[in-house]
């Protein structure tokens, strides 16, 4: 899982074994639940900086009360390390700010 170029399979990505996050047509979606709309904005802002420090970048919808992520590598088309790694860094954001994943489902 070292090349950041490489596509991962999907048996690649159960095995990040990441809490929360799904596999959706070549894309790792995660939800999570904020509570308040301005923890959700705060939420949304470190990921931001975390994304521009990795120069990789999610999609990401605000809502009340909710935050969604949708992750993948636009170069290759789909889910590489980059998104694993930036996955993780976001769950620890979440924990950090007291926002659970929707479900604690693997992907
Ligand atoms: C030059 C720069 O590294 C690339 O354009 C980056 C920027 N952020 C990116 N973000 C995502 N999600 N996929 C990419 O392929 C991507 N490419």
């Amino acid at each position: 899982m070292s090349d950041p170029k490489q596509k991962l399979t999907p048996s690649e990505i159960a095995d990040a074994g990441l809490t929360g996050w799904h596999l959706v047509e070549e894309t790792l979606t995660a939800q999570f639940a904020t509570k308040r709309f301005t923890t959700g904005l705060e939420f949304v802002n470190r990921i931001g900086a975390s994304a521009e420090e990795a120069d990789h970048h999610p999609d990401l919808t605000l809502t009340y009360p909710e935050v969604a992520v949708t992750l993948s590598s636009h170069d290759v088309g789909g889910i590489t390390s980059r998104d694993i790694d930036l996955a993780r860094v976001i769950s620890e954001h979440a924990e950090e700010l007291g926002v659970s994943p929707r479900d604690g489902n693997r992907s």
